[in-house]
């Protein structure tokens, strides 16, 4: 920033956030430049390279070097490694450490050594070309480094590639058989996505009660996908699934290694997008969380009916926090419960009108038959004795039309019996 001071300090602290979220790692000093346009092999312009080199000889403990910047190519990393004689990160390394130092599912693991290959290959060819997708025929021109040898390293990463994405498939199957089962079961499932950091993990664990969720204040500390379920008004069973946060600058590749993880959002009936407003670049994380869900191809249905969630309104001064309410709709505070009850109500709206489930009200013999079946196949909301015949139930539940036929079918052939 010492040039232009587009820097913000914001994008610094999610920098230093991004450090602190691995262990054992430091943030021993911070300077702000602007990178030179172009992408020229020193990232930076010759003044402003030497100056940086300076500030690191001066801080003496540092042991790495992170540019908070999208991703380096093969050239540009070994030219500054060299000459600045520590090894050096770039956002998408950072972000594999923190997603490899936290997948716990053989899933998310695999996910993370998927995600790691575009950044081999870029080393092994950038210091040709530093594109990723470079063609194997067109690696023969790299001076010094031994043609056969990084063909042979760029097999040998093809083959990986291939037995992870085959052995990803196979978790696939197994995630969609379960999302088979689940939409047999027909309980609507509501997805909840968000920059990192926002609340979905406390949201969820609010609106669900589940034991199994613990939000941090870290980054990424969601890295697979779960599935919590929850009652919301009326006692309408539903399915909330937790997903990886986004965050800005992190090329498609890593997000594209994650896409099944993602696609969960697309099997949603709805999508509750939460959002940290006290948070200094609440609008630009906005519009991240907004291109990357655009990047997932969501049918309309879904992207149309987003439900805005403005989290952490506990922060804020009450004037701003109250403007919120006026603007967006739902403010709260997932911390204390503040406005989560509209919140509810506002998922069972949607789920009602996405799903379409319609509340009914029918009259139903004693005898247990049918409501034991309305308990277990649709989302009973109120029972009471039937007024004037004492051999019935006035029962009122929430389904779809597809189980109202369901439930006419079943019971109209035991009477002809
Ligand atoms: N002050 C305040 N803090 C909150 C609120 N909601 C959540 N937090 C805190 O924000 C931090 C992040 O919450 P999480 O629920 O883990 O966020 P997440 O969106 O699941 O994060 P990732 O999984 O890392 O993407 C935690 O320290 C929470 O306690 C709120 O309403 N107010
Ligand atoms: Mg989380």
């Amino acid at each position: 920033g010492k040039r232009k001071h587009n820097i913000a300090q914001h994008k610094l602290d999610e920098a230093i956030a991004l450090i602190d979220a691995l262990p054992g790692w430091n943030v021993a000093g911070t300077v702000r430049f602007s990178s030179s346009e172009g992408g020229s092999k020193h990232v930076f312009g010759k003044g402003a390279f030497e100056e940086i080199h300076r500030d690191i000889r001066r801080c003496q403990n540092t042991t790495a070097v992170f540019l908070t910047l999208d991703m380096l190519n093969g050239l540009q990393l070994s030219v500054i490694q060299k000459e600045w004689g520590l090894p050096v990160y770039d956002r998408y390394t950072i972000v594999l450490q923190i997603f490899k130092h936290r997948a716990q599912t053989m899933e998310a693991k695999l996910q993370v050594a998927l995600a790691e290959i575009p950044f081999y290959k870029s080393r092994l060819v950038g210091v040709h070309k530093g594109t990723l997708d470079q063609q194997r025929g067109s690696l023969g021109t790299i001076g010094g480094g031994g043609e056969k040898e990084i063909e042979v390293k760029h097999r040998s990463l093809q083959d990986k590639e291939l037995k992870l994405k085959k052995a990803l498939s196979k978790l696939k199957a197994q995630r969609k058989h379960l999302r088979e089962e689940r939409k047999k079961k027909d309980l609507p499932i509501v997805a909840v996505v968000g920059y990192t950091n926002a609340g979905k993990t406390s949201l969820i664990k609010a609106l669900t009660g589940s034991k199994s969720l613990e939000p941090q204040d870290q980054v990424f500390a969601t890295l697979d996908v779960t599935v919590h379920a929850g009652l919301l008004c009326n006692r309408m069973k539903v399915l909330f699934t937790d997903t990886v946060g986004f965050i800005s600058d992190v090329p498609t590749a890593l997000i594209e290694s994650f896409a099944s993880t993602l696609e969960d959002i697309r099997n949603a009936d709805t999508i509750v997008h939460i959002r940290d407003v006290s948070h200094p670049e609440t609008v630009e994380q906005k519009q991240v969380v907004m291109e990357t869900l655009r990047q997932l191809q969501l049918p309309p249905s879904l992207t149309q009916n987003v439900i805005e969630v403005c989290n952490k309104i506990d922060l804020l001064p009450q004037d701003e926090a109250e403007k919120l309410c006026d603007e967006d709709g739902f403010a709260v505070s997932v911390l204390n419960g503040d406005g989560l009850d509209d919140v509810v109500r506002r998922i069972h709206d949607q789920v009602i009108q996405a799903t379409g489930r319609t509340e009914r009200r029918m009259r139903i013999p004693m005898n247990g038959e049918h409501l034991n079946w309305l308990y277990k196949e649709a989302d009973v909301t109120d029972v009471q004795p039937a007024d004037g015949d004492s051999e019935k139930l006035q029962v009122c539940a929430l389904m779809t039309d597809a189980t109202y036929a369901k439930f006419k079918a079943a019971f109209k052939s035991k009477r002809k019996q």
